[in-house]
Formats: C-alpha cells, sequence, structure tokens
C-alpha cells in the first residue's frame, strides 16, 4: 500500500484562535502568536520581511522591516494561507524626496527607519518573514546612543510618512506627545511680533531660568498643550549642544569658529550658570488620566522683577503658556521646527553629505524638489546621451549607428551627410533652444502620457510598441513624456529604467542592464533574466511601478528574440506594474520577430511617428534654432529638401548647422544653405554611388530598404532581391537612367553585391548557402544619391 505523504505546515498557530466577534471576520481565524521556521513571534512584533524586488531578499539589506498588527489564516488562499496585516517601515533613502520639501534637512542614522503610511500593500504572507527586529521609537531629538551599541537588527525611528498625494507625503515626529508639543508651538504668524526675540524651546529655557519658584511649588500643565515634552525637548537639545558643540555645528560658520559655540549675549548668563540647574527640574509622569506635573525643584535665581508666577492659559485649540510680566508675548509662538533649524544648520548637512567622508554613518537628505528627477541612489539610471556604458565591450556603444561597417572604411570615404549628421550634433547645440516643444509630435507626446499615466494610476502594467523612421522625434517625444510625468505630484513615483539595443554588445545584456537599474547590482545574464522573470511575475506587496523605455529596440532582435519576447510577456503581467516603451524603426517587428499569434496575445498598444512633412520641418528648425541667424527660404529649402528625401529631423537640423558654419559671421541664406546640399550630395559615397550602374543602384536600394526596415544593418541575398523586386514593381516604368530594367536573377543579384562589396559599398559574407550583407554607407546617401536630388 502507498504512503500517503503529508506536508508539514510551514506555519504553526502557537496562540487560541482569536474568537470571532474580536476580530469581525467569518472567513479568517484569527490567531496572536506563531512559529515560521525559527521565528517565533505574535502581534506587535517587529520583523524583517523578504522583498521579492530585492538584489537579495534573504539578506538584512533585501528585506523591510515591519511592525505586526494582525495574523490570520485565510483557507481559501491554497498557495499562502499564512497572513500577516502589518505596519511598514522604511529606509530613509526609499521615501519619496517630495516629503522633505517643507522641512530642515534630516541627518538620518544609519541604522534609522521611518514608520511609512503610504498606501503599500499591507497583506503579507508570513512565509515571506526573514527575521525578527527591533525598533526603537524615539523623540527626533534623541541622540544616537540609543543605537550605537545597537545589537544586530535593531533601528531607531523617529520620524513617520504621512501620505499626501501620490507622490508626496508629510514627515513628522513619530511619537505622539512630540507631534502634539510641535502642533501647539506652531502658532498662526499673524501673532508673531515682528519686535519680538524668538520663542524657541531654547528661549523658553532663558525664560523659565528667570522665574523664581519655591522648592515646594509645583503647578499642573494640561496633558494635551505638549508643554512637558517640550521642555524635556529643549533642554536636552541645550545639553547636547553644551557637550558636543562640534558635532551639532557646521565650522564653516563664522559663529562657531574653532568649534567653539559662542553663546548669543542674551543667553550668556544662562549657559554660564543654569544649564545644569535646569536639568535638575524634574518633569514628573502623572498616570494616564491625570494630568502631567511639572515640578522644578530647584530654586533658579532671579532678579526680583522677574519673581513672577507663571501663568498656564488653557485656552484650546492654541495653547500657550505666558508670564505675568510679559503677557502680551507668547512664549510659544515659534514653532518646534525654527527651534531645530538653529540647530541643525545647513553647513552642518552638507559636510555630513561630502563624498570624501567614507563611511557615513548618518545618511543625509537634503529637501530638494529638483530631486524628483535625479536617480535613485540605489538604482542609477542610464543616461540618454552617448555615454560608455560598462559591459566590457564597449566599442559599440562608442560608434554610431552603422558602427560596425563604418569602422572599417573610416580611411577610405569621407565622411558621410549621415556620419555628419552625428559629428553635427554638437554644433546644433549651440544653436538649440533648449525650453522648446517638439512640433509635430503633440499628439504622439499626449498618447505616451496619458498611457504610461493611466498604468500608473490604474496600478496595471503594458507595453506600447512606438515605431517610425530614424529622425522622427521618437527619443525625442518619450524622453519629453518621462520628465513630464516625473514632474507631475500626482503620479506614483516610478523607477525609470532605459535600455538603448545599439548601446549593448548583445542582446541579452539588455537583462543585465535592467537588474542593474532596478536594484544597483551587476549579475551576469542569465542570472538576471532568472530574478527579472521572477520579479515580474510574482506580486511584491511594496513594489514600486516601472517605466522601461527600450530604444533601438530593433538592435536587440536581429538574432535573438527571446528578450523582446520576455520584456513584452512581463509587461503582460499586471502585478509586475511594469510600463514598457518599446522604441523601433521598424513597424512590424513584433509580427515578424514573434509571430502575429504571439505578438498579438501580448496586446500591444501601437503608436507610428510618421515622416515630418516640409511644414513641420521648417517648424522644427525655426523652434530649435531659435536664436540662430538663417534667413527664412534658407530654412525653407532646407525643409523642402529633407522633407523630399527621409522626413528627418536630424537631418534638416545638422543642414541648417552646416550652412551656419559656411556662413561665418553672417546670416546663413540660400547659398550656404545649397552648399550644405551639395556637400551632402557629392560625399565620396554619394559619388561612388551615382558611377554605380542602374542595377546596382537598384540592389543598393534594396539594402538600404531592408535596413531601414529592420533597422538592423545586415539582411540577407534573398531578402534583398525579393525588396528590389518590389522597388521595380513600385517604380512601374523604366529606371531613371532610362534603361528598364528588370528584378535581377539570384545569380545576377549575386554578381551584382560581389562588384558593389568591391567598392566598398556593401560588405558581403559569401555564405555559400545564404550570403549575408551590410550596407557600408548611410541608408540616406543611398537615397541622396539615388534620388537624384538637385541641388
Ligand atoms: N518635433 C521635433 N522638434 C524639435 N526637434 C526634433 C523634433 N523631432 C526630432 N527632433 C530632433 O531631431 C533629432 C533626432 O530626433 P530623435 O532622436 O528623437 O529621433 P528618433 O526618431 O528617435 O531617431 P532614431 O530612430 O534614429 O533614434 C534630435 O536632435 C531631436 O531633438
Amino acid at each position: 500500500m502507498r504512503k500517503r505523504v503529508t506536508r508539514s505546515k510551514p506555519v504553526v498557530w502557537l496562540s487560541k484562535e482569536i474568537p470571532n466577534d474580536k476580530c469581525f471576520t467569518t472567513t479568517f481565524k484569527h490567531y496572536e502568536k506563531f512559529q515560521f521556521k525559527k521565528i517565533v513571534g505574535e502581534i506587535g512584533d517587529y520583523i524583517l520581511i523578504s522583498n521579492a524586488d530585492a538584489a537579495e531578499p534573504d539578506t538584512e539589506e533585501g528585506c523591510d522591516a515591519a511592525r505586526i498588527i494582525s495574523l490570520y489564516e485565510d483557507p481559501s488562499n491554497k498557495n499562502d494561507p499564512y497572513r500577516a496585516k502589518v505596519q511598514w517601515y522604511s529606509r530613509p533613502s526609499d521615501l519619496p524626496n517630495g516629503c522633505f520639501n517643507k522641512i530642515e534637512p534630516i541627518a538620518f542614522f544609519e541604522r534609522e527607519v521611518v514608520e511609512d503610511h503610504r498606501p503599500f500593500d499591507t497583506d503579507v504572507s508570513i512565509e515571506t518573514f526573514f527575521k525578527k527586529c527591533f525598533i526603537t521609537l524615539a523623540h527626533t531629538k534623541e541622540s544616537d546612543n540609543i543605537i550605537k551599541d545597537a545589537p544586530l537588527y535593531h533601528y531607531i525611528c523617529r520620524y513617520r510618512l504621512i501620505a499626501s498625494g501620490r507622490k508626496k507625503g508629510n514627515i513628522e515626529p513619530v511619537l505622539e506627545d512630540e507631534r502634539k508639543a510641535l502642533q501647539m508651538f506652531s502658532t498662526p504668524k499673524k501673532s508673531i511680533s515682528t519686535t519680538m526675540t524668538p520663542k524657541t524651546p531654547n528661549s523658553l529655557i532663558k525664560r523659565m531660568s528667570r522665574i523664581s519658584v519655591s522648592e515646594s511649588k509645583s503647578w499642573n500643565v494640561s496633558k494635551n498643550d505638549g508643554t512637558k515634552i517640550l521642555l524635556k525637548r529643549a533642554i536636552l537639545t541645550d545639553k547636547n549642544e553644551k557637550e558636543s558643540p562640534i558635532k551639532l555645528t557646521p565650522n564653516k560658520s563664522s559663529k562657531h569658529e574653532h568649534g567653539i559655540v559662542k553663546t548669543p549675549k542674551s543667553s550668556r548668563k544662562l549657559n554660564k550658570n543654569t544649564i545644569e540647574e535646569l536639568l535638575s527640574m524634574e518633569l514628573k509622569e502623572n498616570s494616564d488620566d491625570e494630568l502631567p506635573t511639572l515640578i522644578i525643584k530647584q530654586h533658579v535665581p532671579t532678579t526680583p522683577k522677574r519673581k513672577s508666577q507663571v501663568k498656564i492659559v488653557n485656552e484650546t485649540p492654541k495653547k500657550v503658556l505666558l508670564f505675568e510680566d510679559e503677557e502680551k508675548e507668547s512664549i510659544a509662538t515659534r514653532s518646534g521646527r525654527a527651534g531645530r533649524k538653529s540647530r541643525h544648520p545647513v553647513n552642518y548637512v552638507e559636510e555630513e553629505i561630502s563624498p570624501v567622508k567614507r563611511t557615513p554613518r548618518k545618511k543625509v537628505i537634503k529637501n530638494d524638489s529638483d530631486d524628483d528627477f535625479k536617480p535613485a541612489p540605489k538604482t542609477p539610471m542610464t543616461p540618454k546621451t552617448p555615454k560608455t556604458p560598462k559591459t566590457p565591450r564597449t566599442y559599440v556603444a562608442k560608434t554610431p549607428k552603422h558602427s560596425v561597417t563604418k569602422r572599417i572604411l573610416t580611411s577610405e570615404l569621407t565622411p558621410t551627410l549621415h556620419s555628419r549628421a552625428h559629428s553635427l550634433d554638437n554644433k546644433i547645440q549651440d544653436y538649440l533652444n533648449e525650453n522648446q516643444s517638439l512640433p509635430g509630435r503633440e499628439s504622439q507626446m499626449e498618447e505616451i502620457l496619458s498611457f504610461v499615466k493611466n498604468k500608473l494610476l490604474d496600478n496595471m502594467s503594458g507595453c506600447m510598441y512606438i515605431s517610425g523612421v530614424p529622425g522622427t522625434g521618437k527619443t525625442a517625444t518619450v524622453n519629453s513624456a518621462l520628465k513630464s510625468l516625473k514632474d507631475e505630484v500626482d503620479l506614483p513615483d516610478f523607477q525609470l529604467v532605459e535600455v538603448n539595443g545599439m548601446r549593448i554588445a548583445e542582446p541579452r545584456q539588455a537583462y543585465v542592464q535592467i537588474y542593474k537599474q532596478l536594484t544597483g547590482k551587476s549579475v551576469v545574464w542569465e542570472q538576471a533574466c532568472t530574478l527579472l522573470e521572477k520579479r515580474f511575475t510574482t506580486p511584491g506587496p511594496r513594489r514600486t511601478p516601472t517605466v522601461l523605455v527600450v530604444d533601438e529596440l530593433d538592435a536587440l532582435c536581429t538574432r535573438r528574440q527571446d528578450v523582446l519576447y520576455s520584456i513584452m510577456e512581463w509587461a503582460s503581467h499586471n502585478s509586475a506594474l511594469l510600463t514598457v516603451l518599446a522604441v523601433a524603426n521598424t513597424m512590424d517587428l513584433p509580427e515578424r520577430a514573434l509571430a502575429a499569434r504571439v505578438a498579438s496575445r501580448l496586446g500591444l498598444t501601437r503608436l507610428t511617428f510618421p515622416p515630418y512633412t516640409h511644414t513641420q520641418l521648417q517648424c522644427i528648425v525655426a523652434t530649435r534654432l531659435a536664436g540662430a541667424n538663417v534667413t527664412p527660404d534658407a530654412v525653407q529649402l532646407i525643409a523642402r529638401k529633407v522633407a523630399a528625401v527621409s522626413g528627418d529631423a536630424r537631418r534638416a537640423l545638422a543642414l541648417c548647422a552646416r550652412a551656419l558654419e559656411l556662413a561665418g559671421a553672417r546670416a546663413a541664406g540660400l547659398k550656404e544653405v545649397q552648399q550644405a546640399l551639395g556637400e551632402a550630395a557629392s560625399s565620396a559615397a554619394v559619388r561612388a554611388i551615382r558611377n554605380c550602374s542602374p542595377a546596382e543602384r537598384l540592389m543598393l536600394r534594396a539594402v538600404a530598404a531592408e535596413v531601414e526596415r529592420t533597422g538592423s544593418d545586415e539582411t540577407t541575398l534573398s531578402r534583398a532581391l525579393g525588396t528590389a523586386a518590389a522597388l521595380v514593381a513600385l517604380d512601374g516604368r523604366p529606371y531613371k537612367s532610362a534603361v528598364s530594367i528588370r528584378a535581377p536573377t539570384p545569380s545576377q543579384a549575386q554578381a551584382i553585391c560581389a562588384r558593389l562589396a568591391a567598392v566598398k559599398l556593401l560588405l558581403m559574407e559569401p555564405k555559400p548557402a545564404e550570403p549575408r550583407l551590410l550596407l557600408n554607407v548611410s541608408v540616406d546617401d543611398v537615397h541622396y544619391a539615388t534620388k537624384q536630388i538637385a541641388v
């Protein structure tokens, strides 16, 4: 007889089920205590929870801290029945930058967490628990002694983040008494007299020092007005300042030269005599129901004039503590925040973030609203501008498009207009009007914006396939859309990942790059692929949405379709929170690469960028080169010429820049534009093409059309032949040389290509079965030479 194997339960409940009347639900069984592996925990415990998206989820680094709010079993959830509701705590580096906008910089401790009230999923599987941890809730002014000798997995928490809006939130003290104290001090500005001395907690002590109270005297302070904690804070801060002036004050400040704090005149007397005395004041905590009592045990000497009673004005909602001799002045008119500022000047913070400091103990977050678009420290973004990537085979990234072939011939042909267009990019930059819109791309911009926005707002995933011939503004529009999305306050934060197919040596390096940008970790492609697969196919409660831009997608699809498939497949899982913007030159790439059936299952949203018309090009040149001295008829000529060939804005701008270069100090007019066009048309490549026979030109056009269609420099003889036949059919009449030609036969085509390879216009890899062809000049040069653009 076969033995039935019973799997032992991964989680064991160590307490009785909590009766239903207490937990308000009948479907779930609630408990107080559990055991999972070696972890024995209960409600209220702090726990480290493995983050499925982290590089190493089973390490302290790869976990997020949380407090257990409830524990329950959901029998209907067959895969993961043991659940917990938690309150999340985040590392300061994981907080949105916007939450620091309204407050002074905070010097966070290395082992500090922030109670996070953003709308994360708070329902987690107990099986994702990694270890128990400890979190000490502390006052914001608490010194680091509290965690100096803290054991492993021990954190301090001084702040909490209350979400306001999607991206922003407010940071405030985590302890209620401190929040109340601060509230009390944030009296509306109108009550502040301009001539009044700032009433910081510091000044509060000074004032207190002037009060003479007999030893036996005590008086009550409303428990809710926070005065008690305020005094405690103020005293503690002064004590800290006195004890470690160097640590809390900037060296740069003239006031604090040599690390010595010069006491302001008004408080000199206080510092000399009274800090210790004040410290002996005891704040006596009463029972919860009673009001706290402030007892000043020691007599503090003051002038007789000041000898007065302190009066507690118990007004609601704003409670102020008034002195009899200064009734008009409220000592609580300055918020506690102002007090903090004086003790944590910005310079101090700047010192802390100095890169020289190798192992900073405190992480400092500055309030800089512009940081929103800066890369998160753990996940650096790949810049869009050409930059040497860190992959070992960097040569691909350094060379422009069509690089494989260009490298061979650079000594033999003068630069083509295409390559010049790239080299002129820098020159264009000189004339660029940076803050312009993208004329002619308004609708495409709108579509990209609304696509990404909807995905982010609906917590969904999706892929938009963006195609169009080179220079039609795809990259520029996507970049501009992303920038404006990053600036939108009402959108959830997202992590931007960028991969450019032309800048990676091998398609599978895309996995490595994506993973590196998401986690900051470099792993081999196989591992990156597995980890990404796991990340994007399993839900993660604290997942930040990802927007992945894959530019020059064509280059990823030349040989391996698995990368394209994986990326698009991940984006079909809504729990992945992954929005892909795939940018390519070829319209039907997904169908060709993945088979129509698969492509349609992936449900891509498509967006096409048509070539620019001459009016659009005119507008683009006019706006981008607004400050440049080009006559309107010159701009018009360029626009018309380029629109007739390719509708490529890059080329139009490059021609303009060249005309400006030729004009020198004068305005660039028709003459210079003619000359620039002439140069373009008379490049060595163009001349060489013009010297070809009609049949050779046809084959070149066919190869160029294939290159344009696929985005790859490489094609096969049979594909080129097919395209040549299509071109002949399209032309529908004798070829331009007046010699009627038909599409060549395969053997003729091979001979033609061999001739073209001999003059280095093509490169041919003579494989017996299927010769491979590489275009060794730019597509534009083929257009220019074969379309016989008049100059
Ligand atoms: N509508 C426009 N307004 C202003 N400048 C534009 C516009 N469209 C394109 N450009 C400029 O033309 C150049 C090429 O644009 P971009 O790189 O976006 O084209 P692309 O379609 O992505 O080309 P490729 O397919 O070669 O990557 C850039 O300098 C870009 O700023």
